[in-house]
């Protein structure tokens, strides 16, 4: 093939947003009114340009602000390269700590500046993935080894939620604080989406109402996978009478008690399947839960293993020591999800109907939002992810960001707006 330099990048666009989200509760407090995405644009000499999209919080946006002007230049089919870039931009020393060990945003457990770096490496390596994709004629997934499923299924996300945020409307989901409530939910996701799976956002209420809760979607949808998942929040004690309650009623408990310890412990004692994208988020944690039996399923989730490929390798792993794989979600929007849904076609022991926040959104930087039927996500067989950039809805949603002051997402003083006295809970909280 002809020396080319169609592939090499003109110019790198980062973008951040700002979001409206719905008032969700969890073990930290509420989800803002607003909350930050990152858009970045990569535009090779050949005119494609390739989409990545990833937290908007401070840390990462900055981080991927640093980048970005040292990527002129280089070739979108080589994005491993980025590798040593990014460690020459943000610096070697990856266990160096970023942020607090389990920080009020995001509840994905240990944070280092080697997770930093896999999190801006991946929010890259999607664009060039796009954009390669884009020059080629050829799908993201044919990029990551091909699909072997045309749809990917993703489950109902539910959280406990007030009806509206403090002084504003309700929204279209209406408030769910109770057993009642969480199945008049899921009876809405299975309506407007077809969603066949269901998974409920615990840690906000005591564990009984919780376990109530499961047991009233049982009631109401006898034949649906369900899983709970209290972001770590309950004792060792808590967590094994939990687990024995719901033994029969889960597909699987996704952490219940933070730490590899606790977590192989409960799962010793009960045979509950456990997952996490608490306790293993990160490669160099994989041996020692993998050893323990700590987690039968981990929550794989680009945006922060280090990207669609890392995503593979992950898979890779668990396949290779008999554990299940399925996806993680936080708040997201349209990009994320094409990425999602391109790297959960490719790998094949994907077992379980992967986790999306994207119902709770209303708002998109993409043309054509995507569509959920029977709970899945067609996997698109176009150019690249197949979605195309809104440029006008990126540059309102970014005119919201510049006249606003929220820069990071922020549970617990979303939750303080309301209580004044509260505080981010200490675990275990139960
Ligand atoms: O959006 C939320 O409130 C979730 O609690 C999210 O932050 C978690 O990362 C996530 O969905 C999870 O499965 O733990
Ligand atoms: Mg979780």
């Amino acid at each position: 093939m002809a020396y080319t330099t169609d592939r090499f990048v003109r110019e790198v666009r980062v973008t951040p947003i700002l979001i409206t989200d719905p008032p969700l509760l969890n073990l930290s407090g509420v989800h803002q009114p607003l909350t930050p995405r990152t858009v970045v644009e990569v535009e090779t000499e050949g005119g494609h340009v390739g989409l990545g999209e990833t937290y908007g919080d401070t840390e990462y946006l900055t981080a991927i602000q640093r980048v970005a002007p040292r990527l002129a230049g280089t070739d979108v089919s080589r994005p491993t390269a980025l590798r040593a870039l990014i460690d020459d931009v943000l610096g070697h020393d990856d266990a160096a700590a970023t942020a607090a060990d389990v920080p009020a945003s995001g509840l994905r457990g240990k944070r280092d500046l080697a997770k930093l770096k896999a999190s801006v490496f991946s929010v890259f390596e999607v664009a060039y993935l796009d954009a390669w994709g884009r020059h080629l004629g050829v799908p993201v997934h044919a990029l990551l080894g091909g699909r072997v499923r045309d749809r990917v299924d993703y489950s109902a996300y539910l959280f406990y939620k007030w009806a509206g945020h403090p002084g504003a409307e309700p929204d279209s989901w209406g408030a769910a604080l109770d057993p009642q409530g969480v199945v008049e939910q899921a009876r809405l996701f299975v309506e407007r989406y077809g969603f066949g799976s269901i998974k409920l956002k615990g840690g906000a209420f005591e564990p009984d109402q919780e376990i109530a809760a499961m047991h009233a979607l049982r009631a109401a949808f006898p034949d649906m996978p369900l899983r709970l998942d209290p972001n770590g929040a309950w004792s060792v004690e808590t967590g094994l009478r939990v687990a024995r309650e719901l033994t029969g009623v889960l597909e699987y408990l996704e952490d219940p008690s933070a730490g590899v310890d606790a977590m192989s412990r409960i799962h010793a004692e009960t045979h509950m399947p456990l997952a996490t994208n608490m306790c293993v988020t990160g490669f160099d944690e994989v041996p020692d839960a993998f050893a323990r039996n700590a987690v039968q399923v981990v929550l794989s989730d680009h945006h922060y293993w280090g990207g669609l490929r890392a995503t593979l390798d992950l898979a890779a792993l668990c396949r290779t020591y008999g554990v299940s794989v399925s996806m993680h979600s936080n708040t997201h929007l349209g990009i994320s999800l094409a990425a999602m849904t391109h790297v959960a076609a490719a790998v094949p022991n994907l077992e379980h109907a992967c986790d999306t926040h994207r119902p709770w959104q209303d708002e998109d930087v993409i043309t054509r939002p995507h569509t959920f039927t029977g709970g899945a996500v067609e996997v698109s067989d176009a150019p690249g992810l197949g979605v195309e950039l809104d440029t006008d809805a990126l540059a309102d949603l970014h005119r919201r960001w510049k006249d606003s002051d929220v820069r990071d997402r922020d549970d617990v003083a979303a939750m303080r707006a309301v209580n004044p006295d509260w505080t981010a809970p200490r675990l275990p909280r139960w």
